[in-house]
């Protein structure tokens, strides 16, 4: 599986951190920046090349930070195909996949430690949408508003 990571300056060193744990797991990682700690970097310049690729499934899910993971989040879910959300907690990891297919999880650099942001991060990875008849009723609710 294919995994890309996005993060400003408030996410920097622990997209940093995750990004070295994903790939000791065998996934295969695209970093879309930043690629160096930047206190005047703005995060739409790296969430949105991001949210794109998972667009267009150049990678299968994205994980993005910046500082409260907000600004990410909502930048993500203006490209059309998004399914992203501010995780902060393991169950919303895994079911937000597993109900909702969501794409790509936020997370606030300046919010969640190391240890839990990983925690999330291999939720969000393992989980796979069940693609249930009522989970695809809702979906494809939700996809007419992209329309
Ligand atoms: O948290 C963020 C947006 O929701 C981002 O990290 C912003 O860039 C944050 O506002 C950064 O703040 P700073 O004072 O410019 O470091």
């Amino acid at each position: 599986m294919k995994i890309g990571i996005a993060a400003d300056h408030g996410g920097f060193e622990l997209k940093e951190k995750l990004k070295a744990k994903i790939q000791s797991l065998g996934y295969e990682v695209t970093d879309f920046g930043a690629t160096k700690y930047d206190a005047a970097d703005d995060y739409p310049d790296f969430t949105v090349p991001l949210a794109q690729a998972v667009a267009a499934k150049q990678v299968d899910k994205g994980v993005v930070l910046c500082g409260s993971g907000v600004g990410a989040c909502f930048t993500a879910n203006k490209v059309k195909g998004i399914r992203a959300a501010l995780i902060t907690e393991t169950y919303s990891a895994h079911q937000g996949v597993e109900h909702d297919d969501m794409n790509m999880i936020c997370i606030g650099g300046r919010v969640v430690g190391e240890n839990l942001a990983w925690e999330i991060t291999e939720a969000f990875l393992k989980a796979t949408y069940s693609g249930e008849e009522r989970h695809e009723r809702r979906l494809n609710k939700v996809k007419q508003l992209e329309k």
